[in-house]
């Protein structure tokens, strides 16, 4: 029997995230804490990673975790005698295309678990989420997980906890990291009752002193907390229900909204009445308010989907109140276009796109139409792996399945006269980039490239340092820092899962772990460089990277004033099919690379474009000059069948004749060659392979 829904109304409640690096635990820790809770029953063997949080097709078969999820818990605490506390638990995801989710989730909660694998220490994207919970201005909670692993090294990572974020975490300070395995279950019940203690009291006496005397007047609860006040609650999630419409999540701050409430944002000035309000533990409960502190979602009459505005806060109709601070919205960092693979589809990918951005707030769509593919939608995203991971959940929550054009990076264009502009769709890429010296054409002319650059965290066993070096330099990177694990092994569990099988593992243990960082242009990246990493290493090597330009995590040791973008001699490869642009394949290509990819391309669309009754030349362009060409010969029937011998006039005659209607035929059709879908879909699938590799 799930919680009484009431109850929800009257505990004094606080609400924390889990943030860590990925595959450090936090799903799995998430589990331990709604089991010891009651939250879900305990079922079967213990320490089993049900990842109850991770409910997306996409999360469970791939184990990684994309999408934040609220869930409110009533924690009895043992020191006080059973006294309910509510505590609303934020899972967030670990990989960097995901930051914003992370960042989102944070202006709802007071407190942050930082949880760091006991095998590994701190790694990037335990600093940057670090960063972002600091910048929040949360307590954070160290908690070193997977202690229960013989290769855990408590002591170096509580070192590193101190010497790097700068907590006091040692035993007795005032961060004092919780050692815990949440395969085991061992250490989580502390973790609960630190929550209870930072939550429910932020003196430091508190951390050490049962809460029972400190709490009493604050938990002497009314059945509405915040009655009274103006509410103000922002809005930091939202996802379509077919039946429901649109819900909206909420963090209310101050308070109380009800069933029947007349609503308005602060920002949009839109009115709306609270149709339902409840909390998800872990399922949806209808609990017709929520308090002060609460953490849950409301339904209204929302009917468009663009209406519910994350970062918005909402109040009462009647009440003038100051706004909550919001969020910046996201960079995307990766573009590309998707079309239906049947263009009388368009609209329902259109609705479906839609939909889930409503749930996925870092993509960016707008309408695009291709003169190959027809209507499609430009989207904008934040890395490789969030672009496979939309894709994935295009085709599991709506049955979309898409054409997507390579994915593309957005670069910078330097006029001459000093100013600048960002552009993330190849077409708009100039076709010459003119020298700064002595240029005509006045100050709109772009005299300089940029793009953006990332900083990259490769891990592998020494045996594969080579290849990867080579693979980095290959995609133009340039080398920052190579490390050697001396200890060996420990990165090596967590890097190839379950895939290989035990004699394989101990080979691997017994090399040492090398930890290469490389300053790496994105473009090179976005494609197919997360396949080649895990075929060239057979999936042993882990590859992360931090995004350097701005609105992303920094990475560590990067200078601040560094912008992240760099001068590159890029250009613009375009493709051409008996004279005709097509503009879905154009593309932004390193200079150097130019030529190699241009002969590759035009190869394989030779190969699928449809034979023609005259012959097709397909080239390849950089600033207006054809850098690769191939030509795919005519159908050719044969007209001197049947003539035997026959005079030498007659036979010219024939192939003359021949040759003329074929001229004619290409006049009449403008030189135009209509490629099937089917071919199309080849090319691209090719042309991002690789790309749909992650790094899990
Ligand atoms: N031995 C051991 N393994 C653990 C422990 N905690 C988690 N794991 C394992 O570590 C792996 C990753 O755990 P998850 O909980 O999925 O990690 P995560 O941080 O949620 O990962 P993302 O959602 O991808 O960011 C799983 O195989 C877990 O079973 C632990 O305390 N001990």
């Amino acid at each position: 029997m799930g919680p009484d829904a009431s109850k929800f109304a009257m505990l004094l409640p606080t609400s924390f995230s889990i943030i860590a690096h990925i595959d450090h635990g936090k799903s799995t820790l998430a589990d331990r804490l709604l089991e010891l809770t009651g939250t879900i029953p305990m079922e079967g063997e213990s320490g089993v990673n049900r990842q109850v949080l991770d409910s997306l097709k996409v999360e469970r078969e791939r184990g990684i975790t994309v999408k934040s999820q609220a869930v409110s818990m009533i924690y009895a605490d043992r020191r006080s005698q059973g006294r309910e506390y509510l505590l609303n638990l934020i899972d967030t995801p670990g990989h960097v295309d995901f930051a914003y989710e992370v960042s989102r989730s944070l202006s709802a909660c007071q407190m942050a678990l930082l949880v760091v694998d006991a095998t590994q220490g701190i790694q990037s994207q335990t600093l940057s989420v670090f960063r972002i919970a600091v910048a929040r201005g949360l307590r954070i909670i160290p908690i070193i997980n997977k202690i229960d692993l013989p290769n855990a090294n408590t002591d170096a990572v509580l070192a590193q906890l101190e010497s790097r974020l700068g907590l006091d975490c040692m035993p007795g300070g005032q961060d004092e990291a919780i050692l815990v395995s949440a395969k085991t279950g061992m250490g989580v019940e502390a973790v609960l009752q630190r929550i209870v203690d930072v939550g429910f009291d932020t003196s430091a006496a508190a951390a050490s002193s049962p809460p029972s005397a400190a709490l009493a007047p604050r938990t002497k609860t009314t059945a509405k907390r915040g009655e009274g006040e103006k509410l103000r609650a922002l809005v930091f999630d939202s996802w379509y229900d077919s039946y429901r419409g649109v819900i909206a999540l909420v963090s209310v701050h101050d308070g109380v909204l009800k069933t029947g409430d007349k609503l308005a944002f602060s920002h949009s000035k839109k009115k709306y009445e609270v149709l339902d309000a409840g909390v998800n533990s872990p399922t949806g409960i209808s609990t017709g308010l929520l308090c002060q502190g609460q953490v849950g979602w409301v339904v209204c009459n929302m009917k468009s989907l663009t209406e519910a505005s994350i970062g918005d806060t909402l109040h009462h109709a009647n009440t003038h109140v100051e706004p909550l601070a919001g969020f910046k919205p996201s960079v995307p960092m990766v573009y590309c276009a998707a079309f239906p693979v049947e263009s009388s589809d368009f609209p329902k990918l259109e609705a479906a796109i839609q939909r889930l951005a409503l749930n996925d707030r870092s993509v960016t769509y707008a309408r695009e139409s291709s003169n190959a593919l027809g209507q499609g939608i430009k989207l904008g995203l934040l890395g490789a792996l969030h672009l496979e991971i939309f894709r994935a959940r295009l085709e599991d929550e709506y049955e979309q399945t898409i054409l997507v054009t390579a994915p593309s990076v957005a670069y910078r264009l330097v006029h001459q006269d000093g100013s600048s502009r960002i552009i993330s769709n190849p077409l708009d890429f100039p076709d010459h980039v003119a020298s700064r010296i002595g240029t005509k054409g006045g100050g709109k002319n772009v005299v300089e490239v940029q793009e953006p650059m990332v900083l990259g965290t490769l891990t592998c066993p020494e045996e594969h340092v080579g290849a990867m070096m080579q693979l980095c330099a290959d995609r133009r990177g340039t080398e920052v820092d190579v490390s050697f694990d001396e200890e060996g092994g420990a990165a090596t569990t967590s890097m190839v899962g379950g895939d290989l099988d035990g004699q394989q593992q101990q080979q691997q243990q017994q090399q040492r772990i090398v930890t290469m960082k490389y300053r790496l242009p994105l473009g090179e990246i976005v494609t197919d460089f997360f396949g080649l990493v895990k075929s060239k290493t057979a999936g042993f090597a882990t590859f992360e990277y931090e995004d350097l330009v701005e609105g992303q995590g920094r990475a560590e040791g990067i200078d601040a004033e560094e912008d992240g973008w760099e001068r590159s001699d890029v250009v613009k490869l375009t493709f051409l099919i008996s004279g005709t642009p097509i503009d879905a394949l154009c593309q932004v290509v390193h200079r150097s690379k130019a030529v190699y990819v241009a002969r590759q391309w035009a190869q394989k669309i030779k190969d699928v474009v449809p034979r023609q009754q005259y012959d097709v030349v397909v080239q390849a362009c950089v600033g207006g000059k054809v850098v690769a060409a191939e030509k795919k010969g005519a159908y050719r029937k044969d007209v001197l069948q049947g003539i035997y011998g026959g005079h030498y006039d007659r036979k010219a005659k024939l192939l003359g004749k021949q040759k003329e209607g074929k001229k004619r035929l290409r006049s009449m059709s403008f030189g135009r060659v209509q490629i099937p879908q089917e071919s199309f879909m080849e090319i691209l699938d090719s042309k991002s392979s690789g790309s749909s590799k992650t790094n899990k």
